[in-house]
């Protein structure tokens, strides 16, 4: 289980997340949802190590969050402009397979994603899609046991979304814990075990059955900030 326990964090003097406490089991696609600039990113870095904090407590498994066997146990890139641009496809999974000593095939999850065509290109001459499926890819070879994604569906198009949908259920089978940032609702729904908002500073948990886009407006829409454009 992923724990997280006390967590506050402010840039500054700017709160962004205040006492916040999680517990993530395997098998669970947790859904992380806020408004653009609301901590979302944050607290997954904070997460993954990249940020560090000084208030609360987090864990995996016996491991606490400082020690080396939680970090090997973690995959989280924030985005494609973390990808290394001068590899090629192929070598880029190869590269993250030796890094977190996987067993996963290259080759085997190239051909779900169909990466074959461009296994030789190099990073920064593939589209934000391609980038983005690449991205994605990584998280398979990593075969880490916690995975972190910040709007995963970035740039992709709708048969890549449904193949990152399958690879979010096949990532289940496997008892993988899986935090997933997004704005899209409407997906995330189908996917997620659970939904979380970060409403207010904290994580507050939104009923699967209720109708996601109403409660979104409940917590967060202010029609002022909606200009009239007439
Ligand atoms: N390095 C930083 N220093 C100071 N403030 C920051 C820093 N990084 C982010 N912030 C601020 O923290 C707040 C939360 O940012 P964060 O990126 O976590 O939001 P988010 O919910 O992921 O947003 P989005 O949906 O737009 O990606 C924002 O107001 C942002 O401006």
């Amino acid at each position: 289980m992923l724990k997280i326990n006390h967590l506050s964090f402010s840039y500054g003097k700017k709160k962004i997340l205040d006492n916040i406490d999680l517990a993530v089991e395997p098998c669970e696609i947790v859904g992380l949802v806020a408004p653009n600039g609301t901590g979302k990113t944050t607290l997954l870095k904070i997460i993954a190590n990249t940020l560090p904090y000084k208030s609360g407590n987090i864990s995996y498994k016996e491991f606490s969050h400082e020690e080396i066997s939680y970090k090997k146990q973690l995959f989280f890139l924030e985005n494609v402009e973390t990808l290394f641009n001068d590899l090629t496809v192929y070598d880029h999974l190869a590269l993250v397979k030796k890094v977190w000593k996987s067993n996963v095939e290259v080759e085997e999850i190239m051909e779900k994603f169909s990466l074959q065509k461009i296994r030789n290109t190099p990073i920064k001459k593939l589209s934000l899609g391609l980038k983005q499926s690449v991205l994605l890819t990584l998280y398979v070879i990593s075969d880490a046991d916690v995975l972190l994604f910040d709007e995963p569906i970035n740039g992709l198009d709708p048969t890549n979304i449904l193949v990152l949908n399958k690879m979010l259920l096949y990532l289940q089978k496997k008892k993988k814990i899986m935090l997933y940032s997004s704005h899209n609702l409407e997906n995330l729904n189908k996917v997620a075990t659970k939904i979380l908002f970060l409403h207010e500073k904290n994580l507050v948990e939104i009923d699967k059955q209720s109708n996601l886009q109403e409660e979104y407006q409940k917590h967060f829409v202010s029609w002022d900030s909606v200009k009239d454009w007439d």
